[in-house]
C-alpha cells in the first residue's frame, strides 16, 4: 500500500459526457489551481446521447460552482421542471402526480398526512395534493422564482449542450480537453499508470476518473471491479429514444407513461421535445418498443429511434486502487425518477469531500464505496415501489412486477406506511417523507390508521387548518405566470 500513498497532483478524467464534464467543472473550479486536469473524449464513439430530467438537487452543484441559472438555461435550451407525472401505473386511466414540493404542514409529532387521513374520513379534505404549491403549478402550468426558495424546482436540459456548456467551462478554468480513442490502459501493480490513445500518445496520471459510460474501460475492463445485477428488481433493460418538435407550450413536468411493458418519457425543452420508451426486451422486442413510441408521440420526428441497452444494477465498488467511477460506469437504475445526473454529482462531491492531495488511503475507499452504496440502495428502492406496489394486472410485465419479491429494506417502508401512514427518512437518503408519501398514495396504498394527534383536532378545527393551507396555494397559484411565457422571458435562447 505504501507505493500508493503518493500526492495526487495529476487527474486524468476518461470520457466527456455529461458525467466527465461535470467531473471536470467542479474539481477544476474548486482544486483546479492545485491540479493538473486532462479530460480525454472521442467525438468518434460519441456520449449516451439522452439524461435530459433533473432534480432539485442541481441547483446546489450549480450553486457551488456558481453558474448563472439564466445563461445556464440558454446555453441548453433549458425549461423548468416541477415533477413528474406518473400516468396509467396505478392502473390505466389514473395518474398522479410526484412534485418536488412540500405538502401541507407537518407537526413534529406527525407529518401532514396524517391530518390529511383525519380530514378524509371526515369528508373535509381534498386531494392530497392540493395542498403542495409545486403540484398545482405543475398541474396548470405555471411557474415563476419565488421569494426566499418559495418554490422547488429543477431542469430539463439538452445533455448535449449541457457537455458543451460545461466543457467551456472547465477550459476556462483550467481543464486540458484531449481528443482521442483510449486503445489500453497500462497498470502499474494495482494502480493505473497511463491511458494509450490511438494516436499513440500516453498520458500519464496519479488519479484516474473513470466517465467512460456503460462500458467502464478503466474500472470494468481494466481493474475488473464486477457488476451486481439488480434485473430481478428492475425488469427493463432497453429504451429507444427520439426526439420530436415541439407541439405547444413546454410543460413544467416530466411525462412517464405506463405502457404495457415498460413506460414513455415526454421531456419538454425549449427548442424540441425528448421522448423515449423503456422496456423489459424479456417481454417486447426493439421493433414492437419503436412502434410503441411512434405510435404515442406528438409531433414530427427530428431523430431516427435510437436503441439503448442497459443493465440495471451498481459495480461492486465505485473507487477502487487509483481509480473512481462516475457516471454510467459506476451503475445505472433506470431513467424513472431522473437521479442519474444527481448521483454524478454526489459522486464528485464525495471524491472532493475525501480528496487524496497526500496520498489514497484504504480507509478513504473504503467510506467512499459504503456511502455510494447506501445512496443508490436507497434510490433503487424508491424506483422499485413504483413497479410493485401497481395494481395494473393486464400484462405478463405488469404481473411479474407485482409478484416479484422485493428488497427487505422497501417491504419495510411500504408494510409501515399501509399500517401506520409512517416514514421515516435516514439522513442522507435523497428521497425525502414527501416523495414516499406521494408515490405510494398514487400508486393506491391508503394507511389502515393515522396519528391519534390529529384526533386532537374537532372537525371545525381540521376543516379551517386544511382549508387554509389550500387557499394559500390557490391564491399563490393563480398569481403565478404561464411556464412557457416565464421561460421566454427568463431565458429564451437568442435567435
Ligand atoms: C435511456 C436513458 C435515459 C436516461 N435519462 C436520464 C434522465 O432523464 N435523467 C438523468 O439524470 N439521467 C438519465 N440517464 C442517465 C444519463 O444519461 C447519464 O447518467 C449521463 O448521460 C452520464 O453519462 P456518462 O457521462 O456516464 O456516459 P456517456 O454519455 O456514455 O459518456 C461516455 C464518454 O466516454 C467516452 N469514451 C468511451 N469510451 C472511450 C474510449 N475508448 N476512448 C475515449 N473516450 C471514450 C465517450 O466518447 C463519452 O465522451 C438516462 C440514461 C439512459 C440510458
Amino acid at each position: 500500500m505504501s507505493s500508493e500513498r503518493k500526492p495526487i497532483k495529476r487527474i486524468v478524467i476518461a470520457g466527456g459526457g455529461t458525467a466527465g464534464w461535470m467531473v471536470a467543472a467542479a474539481l477544476s473550479k474548486t482544486l483546479g489551481k492545485l491540479l493538473d486536469i486532462k479530460l480525454i473524449e472521442s467525438d468518434e464513439i460519441g456520449t449516451v446521447g439522452v439524461g435530459e430530467a433533473t432534480i432539485p438537487t442541481l441547483l446546489t452543484f450549480h450553486s457551488l460552482l456558481e453558474i448563472n441559472e439564466q445563461e445556464f438555461m440558454a446555453a441548453t435550451q433549458a425549461t423548468f421542471k416541477l415533477g413528474i407525472s406518473f400516468e396509467n401505473w396505478r392502473d390505466r386511466g389514473q395518474d398522479y402526480i410526484h412534485s418536488f414540493g412540500l405538502t401541507g404542514k407537518d407537526h413534529w409529532t406527525a407529518g401532514f398526512q396524517h391530518f390529511w387521513l383525519k380530514g378524509r374520513e371526515r369528508g373535509l379534505a381534498g386531494e392530497y395534493g392540493d395542498y403542495c404549491l409545486e403540484l398545482k403549478a405543475a398541474q396548470q402550468s405555471k411557474f415563476a422564482h419565488l421569494p426566499r426558495a418559495g418554490m422547488n424546482y429543477a431542469f430539463h436540459l439538452d445533455a448535449t449542450l449541457y457537455a458543451k456548456y460545461l466543457r467551456k467551462f472547465s477550459e476556462g478554468f483550467g481543464v486540458q480537453r484531449i481528443e482521442g480513442k483510449i486503445t489500453e490502459v497500462a497498470l502499474a501493480g494495482e494502480n493505473i499508470a497511463a491511458l494509450r490513445l490511438d494516436s499513440g500518445a500516453l498520458i500519464e496520471g496519479d488519479l484516474f476518473i473513470d466517465c467512460t459510460g456503460f462500458r467502464g474501460l478503466l474500472i470494468g475492463e481494466a481493474l475488473g471491479v464486477g457488476y451486481e445485477d439488480w434485473s430481478h428488481w428492475l425488469a427493463c433493460d432497453s429504451a429507444v429514444a427520439l426526439q420530436t418538435v415541439s407541439t405547444g407550450p413546454a410543460l413544467p413536468y416530466t411525462r412517464s407513461i405506463a405502457h404495457a411493458a415498460g413506460w414513455q418519457w415526454r421531456i419538454p425543452l425549449q427548442h424540441r421535445v425528448g421522448n423515449g420508451l423503456v422496456y423489459a426486451s424479456k417481454h417486447i422486442d426493439d421493433e414492437q418498443a419503436k412502434q410503441a413510441l411512434l405510435a404515442n408521440v406528438e409531433g414530427e420526428a427530428l431523430t431516427q429511434p435510437r436503441v439503448l441497452r442497459f443493465q440495471p444494477g451498481q459495480r461492486h465498488q465505485t473507487w477502487r486502487a487509483n481509480c473512481v467511477a462516475i457516471g454510467l460506469s459506476s451503475g445505472f437504475l433506470e431513467p424513472l425518477e431522473s437521479t442519474s445526473i444527481h448521483l454524478i454529482q454526489r459522486g464528485i462531491t464525495r471524491l472532493l469531500q475525501m480528496f487524496p492531495s497526500k496520498g489514497i488511503c484504504p480507509a478513504d475507499i473504503a467510506e467512499y464505496n459504503q456511502q455510494s452504496r447506501n445512496e443508490i440502495e436507497h434510490i433503487r428502492d424508491f424506483i422499485v415501489l413504483h413497479y410493485h406496489v401497481t395494481q395494473r394486472q393486464d400484462s405478463a410485465f405488469w404481473r411479474h412486477c407485482r409478484e416479484m419479491s422485493i428488497p427487505a429494506s422497501l417491504r419495510h417502508r411500504i408494510d409501515l406506511f399501509r399500517e401506520t401512514a409512517r416514514v421515516f427518512r435516514v439522513p442522507n437518503e435523497l428521497f425525502a417523507e414527501n416523495s414516499w408519501i406521494q408515490v405510494m398514495l398514487g400508486q393506491g396504498i391508503l394507511p389502515q390508521q393515522h396519528h391519534q394527534v390529529a384526533d386532537l383536532m374537532g372537525d371545525a378545527e381540521l376543516a379551517r387548518f386544511l382549508n387554509s393551507i389550500r387557499q394559500q396555494v390557490d391564491q399563490t397559484v393563480v398569481q403565478l405566470p404561464a411556464h412557457q411565457a416565464y421561460v421566454e422571458s427568463y431565458c429564451r435562447v437568442a435567435g
